[in-house]
């Protein structure tokens, strides 16, 4: 049966998917919260749960190939594909400068539409270097299945780039579940709060976003 979204919520911060003070980001940036869903490689339960809400999120999306965004969503997308028979494609994180010298890999075909999975998107820059390296080998990507949304600007950024974000849950959503559940304080989702509304990131943040009109 496939878990509850609330119920997987709780799941995560119980295996340690959610650090809370004041912690180092991506690029130097500091945050109270930090959702960490490596961890998430060492709970094959919560690995399939997330896989397949992620499944359920792209239900409505027609795609012939799936990506994840290395290294932390290249399981949830392997999972997926397993589930779905839906073949996977893997982005190095740089070129293999021997043998093959390939960038992706996996077996593709040019103007496939190609489904992005990734966990967290903050300013959106990871995903963007991500589908830009896709459109630059031949492939068609409109939208973005993950799990956390920030609520930072990446969302409006990747969207400002065609592609569609659809996310498991927002950070909002995440704290108030988490709040609820008796898992974070009232103080913590306004501190979490307080930092989402201080520290957005726009389309000047991302150096290697795509910048041809649509
Ligand atoms: O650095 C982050 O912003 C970040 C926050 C967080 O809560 N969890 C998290 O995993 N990250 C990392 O930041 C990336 C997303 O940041 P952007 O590239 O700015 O969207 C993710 O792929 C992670 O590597």
């Amino acid at each position: 049966m496939v878990c509850q979204l609330k119920e997987l919520a709780v799941q995560l911060f119980d295996v340690g998917a959610v650090r809370l003070g004041d912690i180092e980001a991506k690029l130097g940036r500091r945050t109270p919260i930090y959702f960490d869903l490596r961890v998430v490689v060492s709970h094959p339960k919560i690995m399939m749960a997330i896989a397949q809400q992620l499944q359920i999120l792209g239900s409505g999306i027609e795609y012939d190939i799936l990506c994840g965004v290395p290294y932390a969503a290249l399981p949830f997308a392997a999972v997926m594909s397993v589930n779905t028979n839906i073949p996977m494609i893997m982005k190095r994180k740089e070129t293999k400068m021997y043998a093959t010298k390939k960038i992706l890999e996996g077996v593709f075909e040019k103007n496939q539409n190609c489904l992005v999975v990734e966990d967290v998107v903050t300013s959106g820059g990871s995903l963007l270097e991500t589908v830009n390296t896709l459109r630059t080998e031949g492939l068609a990507v409109t939208h973005a299945v993950i799990v956390l949304e920030r609520e930072q600007g990446g969302a409006t950024v990747l969207s400002a780039n065609g592609v569609q974000v659809k996310a498991l849950f927002t950070m909002t959503e995440l704290v108030k579940i988490l709040r609820d559940a008796g898992r974070i304080s009232e103080k913590t989702v306004e501190i979490v709060s307080d930092h989402i509304k201080e520290c957005q990131f726009g389309m000047k943040d991302n150096f290697e976003q795509d910048t041809t009109p649509l």
